[in-house]
């Protein structure tokens, strides 16, 4: 079985308008209210996919309970926490630019987290652990390095998508799959990412440390595919961007579903690439013949040492 992990769900709340004026008043009439948070888009965009979940994680509240209701409408098995704060509520406004404004999550107290180790301790061998965005800061030492060695030592691929300085220290726990953008990537090395062949050598160096697949995303301009054997760098296909939010979970979860119905690494990528898009180019979550459409599209090409620009 595939696991989500969402410690931080949100609802999304989109807004489309024209043009945005920060310190102004904006009305706006197109707004749409998605179940968010990377771990509940990658079991979304999976359930779209044909490939069932289970979406763990922490909820509450009304916002909770709305994420909740929205996940069991669509078909997807939830096995929430429930906690004592709201649930956030993240803003997406999608004007000429795109501007987000991400909450704060509500405090986990530690039967909570107890709780999530326990499912967790009751995994099969081959099962998926995928922990994807935010991390709470508040947590004892060693929480999130036990949940990593309990996917290690009992064969659970383990699948990191997150920013800060967690995703370095569990990176060190060999995750089957991670996948930084750029920013992501340069913050774990203290590096600016600014090219291809850089985005390349900080993702070997995470191959280094056993990781067995390393994606950066790269928005428009990609991504690039990095494993022991491995180094590729995939295009994107042309579209009109409506509605990028979700994109990097979309691709995460392509790459997931090819690999389950037995795709080879750089087909998996490529699911995985047209997945994102897919899901770039339209307000919610990609659907499966969207994706289909798109894969053809994206061409994928070995890394050449010589430099191209990000
Ligand atoms: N403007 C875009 N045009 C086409 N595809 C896009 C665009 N933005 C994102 N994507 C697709 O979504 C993937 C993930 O996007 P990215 O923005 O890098 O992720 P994240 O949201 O995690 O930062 C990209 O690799 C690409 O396949
Ligand atoms: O946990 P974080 O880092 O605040 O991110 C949460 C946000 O990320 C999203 O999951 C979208 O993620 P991506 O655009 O990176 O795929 C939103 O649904 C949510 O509002």
């Amino acid at each position: 079985m595939i696991y989500t992990c969402t410690f931080s769900p949100s609802i999304d709340y989109t807004t489309y308008l024209p043009v945005f004026s920060p310190g102004g008043l904006n009305r706006t009439e197109d707004v749409r209210y998605y179940p968010g948070g990377k771990g509940i888009n990658v079991s979304r965009v999976l359930k779209r996919l044909g490939t069932d979940t289970v979406a763990l994680g922490f909820t509450g509240g009304f916002t909770g309970q709305y994420i909740e209701q929205f996940l069991k409408q669509e078909g997807i098995r939830t096995d929430f926490i429930p906690v004592d704060g709201i649930t956030r509520i993240n803003v997406k406004i999608k004007a000429e630019a795109e501007t987000e404004l991400n909450g704060p999550a509500p405090e986990l107290n530690a039967a909570q987290l107890k709780a999530l180790a326990d499912k967790l301790a009751h995994f099969s061998r081959g099962d998926w652990f995928v922990l994807a965005g935010s991390l709470p800061k508040q947590v004892p030492d060693g929480y999130f390095q036990q949940l990593a060695g309990m996917c290690r030592e009992r064969g659970i691929h383990f699948v990191l998508d997150t920013s800060g300085p967690l995703l370095r220290e569990l990176a060190a726990y060999q995750p089957f799959l991670i996948k930084p953008n750029a920013e992501e990537l340069g913050e774990l090395f203290g590096a600016d990412i600014t090219s291809q062949a850089a985005a390349v050598r900080y993702a070997r160096r995470l191959v280094e440390l056993g990781i067995r697949h390393v994606v950066v995303s790269l928005g428009g301009k990609g991504a690039i595919y990095v494993s022991k054997d491995i180094a590729a760098v995939a295009e994107v296909p042309k579209g009109k961007v409506i509605n990028t939010v979700g994109a990097g979970d979309s691709l995460v979860s392509g790459f997931i579903a090819a690999w389950e119905a037995g795709a080879e690494p750089l087909e998996a990528f490529r699911n995985g690439v047209a997945s994102g898009s897919a899901t770039a180019f339209q307000s919610d979550l990609c659907r499966k013949q969207d994706v289909e459409a798109l894969r053809e599209q994206v061409t994928i090409k070995p890394f050449q040492e010589q430099d191209v620009n990000l």
